[in-house]
């Protein structure tokens, strides 16, 4: 492992290292956003080059093709896919029922979608995302461009509705200009501090026009996998109800790291 690697992106690793056990010889892998997911995506990758695994990925942003693309996992777009058997991504937050925070990397509506048509989703995470309630993480919120500053005053005004500790709201920048995402819209984070019901609140921001989608991830997440930076992993299983702590050894992924040397 490169020495300069960072505490963080050792526990990153471990989370990803793990995670990538699940996927099975034919499966069809939801490819998240992100650098954790990053990680996945080299992991597998090495998998399918080193030990001839058959997988297909469908990735959840244009950044995640191309890294899958260069690492060697064959990829299709999800209407090609159909259904898949398992998305891993990571997440900005998540809670003591694997609801998450989603979109901090501005893919949120391409995970949403591609995590709804899986079997199965993991998140893969450092222990700084886990939260008692979620909203400490700016919520994103995915809107047309098309009255987009109309769009962001009805979600302010609902925001009066819900039971929030922040309401300020702020558009997201790439430079001097409104962050595009893939599909063409921009972003509004709401910087809400604690949201008490987010089962509430996702359905609230999904019925104003001109939001597309909610970095709200409820009921979606099967399993987080939380890595350290020593190697432990802890293995949340919500509907196993399980609790696993294991360990990975770094010395085994020599290959992945010396492609980053
Ligand atoms: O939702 C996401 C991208 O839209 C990411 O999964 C989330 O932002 C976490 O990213 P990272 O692993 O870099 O901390």
């Amino acid at each position: 492992m490169p020495a300069e690697l960072s505490p963080i992106d050792k526990a990153k690793f471990a989370a990803a290292r793990r995670a990538v056990d699940f996927v099975e010889d034919g499966m069809k892998v939801g490819l998240g956003t992100g650098s954790t997911a990053a990680w996945m995506v080299r992991c597998l990758g090495e998998l399918v080059r080193e030990e001839g695994l058959r997988i297909t990925g469908v990735p959840t942003s244009s950044r995640t093709a191309d890294l899958a693309r260069q690492v060697g996992i064959p990829v299709v777009g999800l209407d090609e896919a159909k259904w898949l058997d398992l998305t891993i991504d990571g997440a900005d937050e998540f809670d003591g029922e694997l609801n998450l925070i989603k979109g901090g990397g501005g893919a949120l509506l391409q995970e949403k979608i591609v995590a709804t048509a899986s079997d199965r989703m993991i998140v893969i995470s450092d222990a700084s995302k886990e939260v008692v309630s979620l909203g400490a993480f700016p919520l994103p919120v995915e809107v047309v461009p098309f009255g987009w500053q109309t769009t962001r005053a009805l979600i302010e005004e609902m925001l009066i509705s819900v039971e929030v500790l922040g309401r300020q709201t702020t558009l997201r920048l790439n430079g001097s200009q409104p962050y595009i995402t893939d599909e063409g819209n921009h972003i509004v984070d709401l910087h809400l501090n604690r949201i008490s019901n987010p089962r509430q609140l996702a359905m609230a921001l999904n019925q104003i026009p001109g939001v597309v989608e909610n970095g709200l991830f409820i009921d979606i997440c099967d399993m987080v996998i939380i890595g350290g930076p020593d190697g432990a992993v802890e293995l949340r299983d919500i509907n196993a109800g399980s609790v696993t702590q294991e360990r990975i050894d770094f010395a085994e992924d020599a290959n992945i790291f010396a492609d980053l040397d």
